[in-house]
């Protein structure tokens, strides 16, 4: 652990990037109340900044200065959009490491992902800024002589974003990045625990030239007032939320009185099926993967394994090795693969998980315990003999609690990896062809992972079916939400 009078700015080589003020129609703000909430290292639990805390109010003049602004911003040639766009993505590169480190002192995660977070996030930035340049129309042969067919796309207008702890520079860029490539303007209102990201992406936005007002980060503790604002403010066109599904559904509900279109990018519960046919080394390092990146704390982490019996023991014992050489600690420390876990009701979910499955038969194979290093730290943990009756089979943990489920026939494993309100991410092992063209096929998910662990793009479509969510973030795809299609019909 790092000494706890270890201020985390003397690590940044630009310590400006850490702002204290939210940005509201391109100035550095305070609440009006003079109120502000403390940031909290979740490895130390020491306060790292304070951030003001806005009322609805303030959120309501954020989409004013949204409206004012987007008219210009939209009007601008597409390929000055996309340099801005650029510049902004060539800032926060040459800014990686004090955005990775702002990061990791914020959500816990270690640097070395921080740092993978940020070139991700930059790449939403990179990508949309070229595809800013390909929103084509259309023109179709009209049935009648005296008539003309045209389609074309335009920005959606005032874009209200929600977004949620765990990825807290990739969740927002994913979002921000189409919405202004398109002409757009957006305002963000990023989770209460990891403000400081979105605020630091916010200042090289500024720096990039995105104009006053087209884009403002706006931090509140009442995320249920901010996300009603949003919601009842007509101005505001669209709604885009990553989080719960039960938040989620909320937001979907006091969407609807204005039928606001709305992106969801909500829970998961992700199966991890290990088909005796497997290259069982590739799936441990594929579950290790899955499953621990993040601590655990990400939408598409493996939530169940299931292992075919002729590979089972094969692949716990190998599994159970590769665990116990994880190193847990402060991410800021070089070498850390563990992180704290968000906040201690995430360490008492991982708990309720653990002891649900041992009171219904599961066995500790490693880990099962809190970890030395008190506070938020969790040992990983692997257990065997997990049924579909433990909760762990219906709710996602979100933590480094890995379940093996034993499973013999493969139809049988499929309804049992289908058996769930969620359907993000999916992974499964496997070499023989035919097996591997049916269960892809098969797998009621948005995110099929054929021998990996790890499907995060920026240019693959990222999204659920059933109760995951609606809509697609990345890729060309990504691009569609922040669009209005018109349709012209003109009598020549
Ligand atoms: N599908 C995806 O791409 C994706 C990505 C990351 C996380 N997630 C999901 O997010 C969850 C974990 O993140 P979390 O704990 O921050 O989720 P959460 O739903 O509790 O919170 C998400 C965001 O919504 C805000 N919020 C909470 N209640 C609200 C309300 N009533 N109105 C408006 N906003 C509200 C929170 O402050 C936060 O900023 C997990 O379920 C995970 O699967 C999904
Ligand atoms: O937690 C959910 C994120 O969307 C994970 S990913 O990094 O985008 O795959």
């Amino acid at each position: 652990m790092l000494d706890d009078a270890t201020d985390f700015k003397s690590l940044l080589s630009d310590p400006s990037l850490v702002c204290e003020a939210a940005y509201v129609d391109g100035e550095w703000v305070q609440a009006e109340s003079g109120k502000s909430f403390d940031v909290v290292n979740p490895a130390r639990g020491d306060v790292i900044a304070k951030v003001p805390d806005l009322s609805r109010a303030e959120v309501a003049r954020a989409i004013d200065a949204a409206e004012r602004s987007r008219h210009d911003w939209a009007k601008r040639p597409a390929k000055e959009r996309a340099a801005v766009l650029r510049k902004w993505y060539d800032l926060m590169m040459a800014n990686q490491e004090d955005l990775a480190r702002i990061m990791t002192a914020e959500q816990g995660k270690p640097l070395t992902e921080s740092r993978g977070e940020i070139a991700y996030a930059g790449g939403f930035i990179e990508w949309f800024g070229e595809e800013a340049k390909r929103v084509y129309g259309e023109t179709i042969p009209a049935p009648q002589a005296d008539k003309r067919i045209s389609v074309i796309r335009q920005p959606v207008g005032v874009v209200g974003s929600i977004t949620p702890w765990n990825f807290p520079a990739a969740m927002i860029a994913r979002k921000v990045a189409p919405a202004l490539a398109v002409g757009c303007s957006f305002v963000a209102r990023p989770a209460q625990l990891t403000p400081l990201s979105a605020l630091a992406m916010a200042k090289l936005a500024e720096e990039a030239g995105v104009p006053a007002g087209v884009f403002s980060v706006v931090t509140s503790t009442s995320s249920s007032e901010v996300g009603k604002e949003f919601c009842e403010n007509p101005k505001v066109r669209k709604l885009t939320f990553t989080g719960s599904t039960e938040v989620g559904r909320i937001l979907l509900s006091q969407a609807a009185d204005q039928v606001k279109k709305c992106s969801m990018e909500l829970g998961g519960n992700a199966p991890f099926i290990v088909f005796d046919d497997a290259d069982v080394d590739a799936a441990v390092d594929g579950a290790i993967a899955c499953k621990f990146r993040n601590n655990g704390q990400t939408c598409v982490c493996a939530n169940r394994i299931y292992v075919q019996d002729a590979v089972y023991d094969e692949f716990a014992k190998k599994l159970k090795a590769k665990v116990e050489q994880l190193s847990v600690g402060d991410g800021l420390e070089d070498g850390t693969e563990l992180g704290p876990l968000i906040e201690p009701d995430a360490v008492k979910k991982v708990r309720e998980h653990l002891q649900d499955a041992l009171d219904k038969g599961a066995k500790v194979l490693t880990g099962g315990e809190d970890h030395p290093l008190g506070g938020q730290f969790f040992k990983p943990t692997i257990v065997t003999e997990a049924t579909q009756d433990m909760k762990v089979s219906t709710e996602e943990t979100f933590g480094p609690f890995a379940p093996l489920f034993r499973f013999t026939d493969v139809d049988d494993v499929i309804e049992k990896a289908n058996d769930t309100i969620f359907g993000l991410a999916s992974y499964f092992f496997a070499r023989d062809l035919s097996r591997v063209t049916k269960v892809q096929e098969a797998l009621e998910y948005g995110i099929v992972g054929v021998n990996t662990g790890l499907i995060s793009t920026e240019v693959a479509p990222f999204g659920g079916v059933k109760q995951s969510g609606l809509g697609r973030e990345g890729s060309r795809h990504g691009i569609d939400d922040y669009l209005e299609m018109k349709y012209i019909c003109t009598v020549v």
